[in-house]
């Protein structure tokens, strides 16, 4: 098919999508608990804007002409790669379903995604939209399963050219090997992460605390790029401290589908249980339990919005990946030390900066080894932005033109000329 066929397909999804929001969110919220409000209003949106973003680009994706030594013509030319295998995680269903069949499809490969067993819903819903938009069948393929069986088999599977992978560091590098065992198929990787969130002493601090509350606590606090470490500079410190306590006291936790909720429960009772045992462990080494600490109510994987100061850089809190409401809030003396502790992480996957101060702001965002800088501002995922990690975070960028290289193949075709007198 035409590229502008491929781009009116995926524009007509789009406008499906739309039309079916309420739908989609309710199945989000079903299979994660996340909150409805927060499907409806922002992930959906986004979702659909990211797959108008990559109808915009299926009729614009071209080769070059190559200007080569010699009587030739070199040009370029850049194919689909083929079949793209995609693994995608349970905490933004649809979002990581955009994030990976948008630019596949953009650039013309046929898609077998897995879901996350937890939350297989949302994409079989999509897929059924994708068929009323006109995907010739075969192209789209939703496989719900298990990671071991359904999601190795994808990895290790000699036709699929490519994959990409959204989760856990430790399931990357599985992935990763059986990628390479079988037939080196390039694999992107979008990984864990321990982000540092940066207050320095000229902040606006009310304007931190509350970035900085939902940097750890959305979705759950069930992000990759979860701003999992506050270094807050001395001379604010107790400020921050005693006003991030007071915003997590104030965090409305509930039934996902009531108005108004922040927090609905977490996705199942293994990370429900990882959470409580993360809390513990904080409460073992030292560090201040400011607020929350246990379960919230008696049913339901709810957990308490919690805060810990006085975290120290050796903790566990401090160095693994929680992925719960928890937020760690550690105290810094100077940019050199603060630059050093922040990179002291095996992850580096985004930062967040907080400070007025220009120099600040630009020596902190080129020293930080992280693929994503967030300046007085958190969390933005505008669709033409690149997002991926530096380290173990990851290796490849999702989103924005960057995407489309992970979908393509670039062949060289070198022809002889017949009549060098013209070049
Ligand atoms: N980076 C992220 O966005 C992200 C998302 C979810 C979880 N996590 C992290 O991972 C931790 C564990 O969560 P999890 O167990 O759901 O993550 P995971 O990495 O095990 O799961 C992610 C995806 O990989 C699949 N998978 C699992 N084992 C596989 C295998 N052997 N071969 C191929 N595919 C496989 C899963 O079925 C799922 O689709 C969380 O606590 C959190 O720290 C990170
Ligand atoms: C709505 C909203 C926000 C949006 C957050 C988003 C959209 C986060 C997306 C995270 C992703 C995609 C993580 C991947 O792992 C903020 C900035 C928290 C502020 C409060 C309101």
């Amino acid at each position: 098919m035409t590229a502008y066929e491929r781009s009116r397909i995926i524009l007509r999804f789009a406008d499906l999508l739309e039309q079916h929001t309420d739908e989609i969110a309710a199945l989000e919220t079903w299979d994660n608990g996340k909150p409805y409000e927060q499907a409806a209003n922002t992930e959906i949106p986004m979702t659909v804007r990211l797959f108008r973003y990559y109808a915009g680009w299926a009729d614009k994706i071209h080769g070059l002409t190559v200007p080569a030594d010699g009587p030739y013509h070199v040009q370029t030319l850049h194919e689909p790669i083929g079949v793209a295998g995609q693994i995608i995680p349970w905490n933004f269903p649809m979002l990581m379903f955009s994030w990976k069949v948008g630019p596949a499809l953009a650039c013309g490969n046929t898609v077998v995604i897995k879901t996350a067993e937890q939350t297989p819903l949302s994409a079989v819903y999509a897929a059924k939209l994708f068929h009323e938009a006109g995907l010739p069948e075969g192209v789209l393929n939703v496989v719900s399963g298990f990671g071991p069986t359904a999601g190795a088999a994808l990895a290790s599977h000699m036709e699929v050219d490519k994959l990409a992978f959204t989760g856990s560091t430790d399931t990357g590098k599985i992935v990763l090997e059986l990628a390479s065992k079988s037939n080196l198929k390039p694999v992107t990787l979008e990984l864990g992460g321990k982000s540092a969130f940066i207050v320095c002493e000229d902040a606006d601090v009310d304007q931190a605390v509350e970035l900085s509350h939902s940097a750890v606590f959305f979705n759950q606090g069930q992000c990759c790029c979860a701003g999992s470490r506050t270094f807050v500079h001395e001379h604010v410190y107790n400020e921050f401290v005693e006003k991030a306590r007071a915003r997590a006291m104030n965090r409305s936790v509930g039934d996902p589908f009531k108005v108004g909720i922040e927090q609905g429960p977490q996705v199942d009772s293994d990370q429900f249980e990882k959470i409580l045992r993360c809390i513990r462990s904080g409460v073992e080494s030292g560090a201040i339990l400011e607020t929350g600490g246990d379960r919230f109510g008696s049913n339901g994987y709810y957990i308490q919005p919690t805060v810990f100061s006085n975290v120290q850089d050796d903790m566990s809190i401090a160095k693994e990946e929680i992925f719960g409401p928890v937020q760690s809030i550690l105290k810094f003396k100077d940019l050199d030390e603060v630059i050093k502790r922040a990179n002291n992480s095996r992850y580096g996957l985004a930062a967040g900066i907080f400070t007025h101060n220009l120099d600040t702001a630009n020596t902190l965002s080129r020293a930080l080894k992280v693929g994503t800088v967030w300046i007085n501002c958190y969390d933005v995922f505008d669709a033409a932005v690149p997002f991926g990690g530096y380290k173990m975070s990851g290796n490849g960028r999702e989103k924005g033109i960057y995407s489309l290289n992970n979908y393509l193949q670039v062949k060289a075709v070198v022809t002889a000329l017949k009549n060098p007198s013209w070049l």
